[in-house]
């Protein structure tokens, strides 16, 4: 499947000032003081191309500071005015993208509370109708790719096709060192589903700190995205919202400087050849893989078949067992990553669980098998 976006690349519509591309500036605008001291600050670092600041906030609790509002719009344009930088705001409701229109923002994002919420989302692509002003749109909070690529194309299909995505992270039950999950896999099959979608990354809402930024930053970049959001703070310490994701603007400018960016190719000649050596090389043990993994599920039909005709069962737990010891014994004398080769083995006992089951049930889809055993469709 490939996503059918009309987008105009990221150059065409944005004065990229320095690679990669950073957007900066505070979670939320607070005061104007804080918001311009802060903008001649990372305009001053000559690495920022973008000033961002938060004006509507959606919070999870109510009574929490919800942003300072439209007054905010005025300490943009005047941000703006004195640094030359354009300015990006959230905007999660008609009105806002109204108001931010009329105050001249130049790009406007679209929070991922919102994304989740395909209501929210047509709401402003109704009122976008008509502009083409950019849209960056942020994952939805739960880790679901499709509600992402909806709220892309409710966008688009407004008119609007200077397009990108910001990866946020993903909210997860589970505790980790990080506040949103990166689940870069769901980046990538964005990436694959649509290759020229800019995607943007946003560590600060990944980390949830500070000090995790620089780690995600890089390997977003070294993932091919087409820019950083990080939020940065005059004085973090005293920040009305994520005090603990800000950095100050010399900080931002020391972990932009740190940064490797490398080239999604190489025009060097021997650096090409090596590498479509060892692609070959990949590519003959990618297909004995494949032969290997096809020669395994002929025997897993054939103990299938045993075990339908002498009514045994399909799930043999010691012996699943003895191989996942077997696999994970050899996995670590070749160094190979436990987790992974687990994982891998996993996956090939579920498909043998999945075709066994459709050999006891004579071949029967598993649609059908729902069928046979409950008298309903499924
Ligand atoms: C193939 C079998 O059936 C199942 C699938 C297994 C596998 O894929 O290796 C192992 C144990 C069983 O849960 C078997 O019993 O050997």
């Amino acid at each position: 499947m490939k996503l059918n976006l009309n987008i105009q690349p990221l150059e065409s519509w944005l004065n990229i000032k320095n690679e990669p591309l950073i957007i900066s500036g505070p979670c939320s605008a607070e005061t104007e003081e804080q918001l311009l001291s802060t903008a001649h600050l990372l305009a001053a670092t000559g690495k920022v191309s973008v000033l961002r600041a938060g004006i509507w906030k959606p919070r999870t609790r109510p009574g929490e500071f919800e942003g300072i509002g439209s007054i905010g719009l005025e300490w943009l344009k005047r941000a703006k005015a004195e640094t030359g930088l354009p300015t990006a705001v959230e905007v999660a409701t008609a009105k806002h993208v109204e108001e931010a229109l009329a105050a001249g923002v130049d790009i406007l994002w679209i929070g991922a509370r919102s994304t989740a919420n395909p209501f929210t989302v047509q709401e402003i692509a109704d009122a976008l109708k008509g502009t083409d002003i950019p849209v960056l749109i942020k994952n939805p909070v739960n880790p679901d790719i499709s509600l992402w690529i909806g709220a892309l194309e409710r966008i688009n299909n407004a008119g609007i096709t200077k397009i990108g995505a910001i990866h946020r992270g993903f909210s997860s039950y589970e505790k980790s060192s990080f506040r949103n999950e990166p689940m870069w896999e769901l980046a990538i099959q964005l990436k694959t589903l649509c290759p020229t979608l800019p995607i943007i990354n946003d560590p600060s809402h990944i980390c949830g700190n500070r000090e995790l930024i620089p780690y995600i930053a890089q390997k977003a970049l070294d993932l091919d995205m087409q820019g950083l959001m990080i939020e940065s703070h005059i004085d973090p310490s005293v920040a009305w919202t994520d005090a603990k994701q800000q950095v100050t603007p010399s900080a931002l400018e020391e972990l932009v400087s740190r940064l490797s960016v490398r080239d999604p190719e190489s025009n060097n000649a021997d650096f090409t050849d090596k590498l479509v050596e060892l692609r070959q090389k990949i590519d003959k043990i990618d297909d004995l893989l494949i032969q290997k993994l096809g020669e395994r599920m002929a025997i897993v039909e054939k103990i299938g078949e045993y075990k339908r005709d002498n009514k045994v069962t399909i799930l043999q737990v010691n012996r699943w067992d003895e191989i996942l010891k077997k696999g994970s014994a050899f996995a670590k004398a070749l160094k190979l990553d436990l987790n992974f080769t687990e994982k891998f083995l996993e996956l090939v006992h579920g498909e043998s669980i999945r075709k066994q089951t459709e050999i006891m049930n004579e071949g029967k889809t598993e649609e059908e098998i729902v069928e046979a055993t409950s008298g309903t469709k499924a």
